[in-house]
């Protein structure tokens, strides 16, 4: 067993801890960074196109008014650019192939009037009421909505910003979350127009990792943290680290594993007992060149064709080569409605539909593509899920500050964030706001 001290030391090297890591050894905290896999990014992570260039297994995108990763990836010199999203949307919605270019494509006006009343009625919500944390969002849904078409679009909504079956989130911590964001509204506004980095999402903790150099400690799973009155020591099967501040920048999930002497604190303990993972499948369909782009259409669109709820164009800043990027939703029943059961766990009856619901939408060339990429996030070591969120009645047993430090033990990752919670932001202003925890303490 290697032993070492420091003054800090972070658990988990995706983009909060290494953020977290950052501003500490910026600061001139001797700090050490225990990450259980062999690279860094957690859920940032760039897979190889064919030819080279970078794509995004996990999280790829930012929005104009995500003000904490941009200064970050700015001060380290880490370039956005903004994501193409000139042309046509295209959707495919009961049998029908439709263009659009502004909302929501030729749709009956009422449920769509339906779908943007539940929203405007979700954001007048005052949260705190604790009755809010008892329902999940399928009942309130249920209550404010009756149109199925309209439970459709709204479905559609929560699965994207959760990963999660609405049936499982409460309705409270759905309010808590989209609140980080500035807003249901806001945050929809923001996704209007986006950036990506050139190199890839994980060029920046890769720019972070770079910094940290030998801090860094790939293949260092944590099994136990052991804490009194004078220190922290955190191991794992071949390392044990004693210091004065932990910073836990792992979700609640991924506490579960982990063995806490004396025991997670109860706030913690909540969050882990009643997390819902994301079950989550990314594709990255490639083509040759992005040949959508000559048709006049922008690579964006959704669907109810089961397999591809909605793509977006993921190439490369020069176009080449062409990639479309989407999001499974394995627990949706859209999935799997027509579909074998086989379905969420078979790569190939899983390639088929989904080549065919692009070339639906897109035409036949869609069908053909050179490299088909797909990145199970159920299947992930030591990330659990993707975003998710809490279930009914979690947050009440949580408390009102669940992040909140204990005898030397502090809570970054994205979940707790106050700004844009379950997003790549959200996993930097949390580490910033534990370096700053750190440092006034130490
Ligand atoms: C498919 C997908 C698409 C997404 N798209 C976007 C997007 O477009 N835009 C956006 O902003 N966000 C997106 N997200 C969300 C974004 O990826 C996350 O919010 C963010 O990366 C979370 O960072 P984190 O550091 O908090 O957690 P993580 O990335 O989960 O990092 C935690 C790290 O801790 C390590 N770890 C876990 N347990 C231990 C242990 N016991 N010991 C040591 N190390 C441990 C893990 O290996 C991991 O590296 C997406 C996520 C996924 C999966």
């Amino acid at each position: 067993m290697i032993e070492k001290t420091a003054d800090a030391v972070v658990v988990g090297g995706g983009l909060s801890g290494l953020t977290a890591a950052y501003r500490l050894a910026s600061g001139g905290v001797d700090t050490v960074v225990l990450e259980a896999g062999e690279r860094v990014g957690g859920r940032v992570w760039n897979i190889p196109l064919p030819g080279g260039k970078p794509t995004e297994a996990g999280a790829m995108y930012v929005c104009a008014s995500q003000h904490e990763i941009r200064t970050l990836a700015a001060e380290l010199g880490v370039e956005l650019f903004p994501s193409f999203k000139d042309g046509i949307g295209v959707a495919h919605l009961g049998g029908r192939r439709l263009q659009y270019t502004d909302g929501l494509p030729g749709l009956p006006h009422d449920p769509v009037r339906e779908y943007a009343a539940a929203l405007r009625a979700m954001e007048r919500t005052e949260p705190g009421d604790p009755r809010l944390d008892a329902l999940d969002l399928a009942a309130w849904r249920d209550e404010q909505i009756h149109d199925p078409l309209a439970r459709q679009l709204f479905d559609c909504s929560v699965s994207a910003w959760f990963a999660a079956p609405p049936g499982e989130i409460s309705f409270a911590y759905a309010l808590h979350a989209t609140a980080t964001c500035g807003g249901i509204r806001p945050m929809l506004r923001d996704q209007d127009a986006v950036l990506r980095f050139a190199a890839g999402s994980q060029a920046l903790p890769g720019a972070l990792a770079a910094y940290l150099g030998g801090r860094v400690c790939l293949g260092e799973p944590v099994r136990e943290v052991e804490r009194d009155d004078s220190c922290v020591v955190v191991s794992t099967p071949g390392l044990r680290v004693r210091a004065r501040r932990v910073i836990m920048a792992i979700g609640p999930a991924a506490t579960a594993p982990v063995a806490f002497r004396p025991g997670l604190p109860r706030a913690r303990a909540a969050l882990a007992n009643g997390w819902v993972r994301g079950p989550l499948i990314k594709t990255n369909v490639v083509y040759d060149e992005p040949f959508w782009r000559d048709m006049g259409l922008s690579g964006s669109g959704f669907t109810d064709l089961g397999a591809v709820p909605g793509f977006l164009d993921a190439s490369p800043p020069d176009g080449s080569p062409g990639v479309l990027a989407l999001t499974a939703f394995t627990f949706s029943e859209r999935y799997f409605r027509g579909n074998p059961p086989a379905f969420t766990n078979d790569h190939q009856v899983r390639r088929a539909a989904t080549l065919e619901a692009l070339a639906a939408c897109l035409g036949p060339e869609a069908a053909r593509p050179v490299a088909y990429l797909e990145t199970d996030w159920r299947r992930q070591p030591y990330v659990f899920g993707c975003q998710g969120g809490l279930r009914p009645g979690a947050l009440t047993a949580a408390g009102p500050s669940p992040h909140a430090p204990v005898d030397g033990l502090h809570w970054a990752g994205t979940e707790s964030a106050d700004r844009w919670t379950g997003w790549m932001n959200g996993a930097v202003q949390a580490g910033e706001r534990c370096a700053r925890e750190v440092l006034d303490r130490l």
